[in-house]
């Protein structure tokens, strides 16, 4: 049994996919304490890994992307082989400190200040930034590297380290600028 938060429907507000119509499955509890977390997570209830999926199964798109708290904390190969085999394509938002599966198809780490990466595989990299020193996250081997404003506060100071620093690509959080979940 996994503790998920919620399962919701919405566009892949961040990061390379944004607008992308996509399942969220958000897992319960986390091992980090950013000061600035946007998500209240800790609250959830158990559910099986057939019934994850015969939720996702509910909405029609194929991208399915597991979050949290820190979904590298639950995720196994039964899940994901689940998931692949109905059909969905497997993204994860992670904090990085764990070893993940091999299989999923999309990881977007998000390295905290003071934690070691072990994540493996990275698809992009996607950092709040709050003016902390960013350099060493270019040598996670990435395809895409995106700063994000913390919660849409300081973009114009990101806008001014990317201009600076190119890099880096914007990655606004755009549902909260369109008003959805
Ligand atoms: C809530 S976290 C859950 C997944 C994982 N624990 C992580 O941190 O990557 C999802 C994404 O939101 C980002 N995030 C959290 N709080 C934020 C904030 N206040 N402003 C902008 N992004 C935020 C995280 O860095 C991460 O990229
Ligand atoms: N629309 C939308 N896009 C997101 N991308 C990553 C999110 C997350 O909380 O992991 C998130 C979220 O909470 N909502
Ligand atoms: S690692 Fe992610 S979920 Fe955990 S506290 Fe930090 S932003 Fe929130
Ligand atoms: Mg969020």
């Amino acid at each position: 049994m996994k503790k998920i938060n919620e399962i919701f429907y919405s566009l892949q507000g961040e990061g390379f996919h944004t607008g992308t119509p996509s399942v969220f499955v958000r897992f319960s509890g986390c091992n980090l304490k950013c000061e600035f977390c946007d998500t209240a997570h800790e609250s959830g209830s158990l559910m099986t890994d057939e019934e994850i999926v015969e939720e996702t199964n509910k909405y029609p798109c194929r991208t399915v992307i597991l979050t949290g708290g820190e979904p590298g904390l639950w995720i196994d190969k039964k899940l994901l082989d689940l998931l692949h085999q109905a059909g969905k394509y497997i993204c994860i938002e992670t904090n990085g400190t764990c070893k993940l599966p091999e299989s999923i198809d999309w990881v977007t780490c998000s390295p905290k200040e003071g934690t070691e990466i072990k994540a493996g595989h990275i698809d992009e990299v996607k950092v709040v930034y709050t003016g902390q020193d960013v350099t060493k996250y270019l040598k996670l081997p990435a395809k895409h590297y995106f700063l994000q404003p913390c919660s849409c506060s300081n973009t114009q100071q990101v806008i001014g380290y990317i201009l600076e620093h190119p890099e880096w690509r914007l990655s606004l959080q755009t549902h909260k600028l369109v008003n959805i979940q």
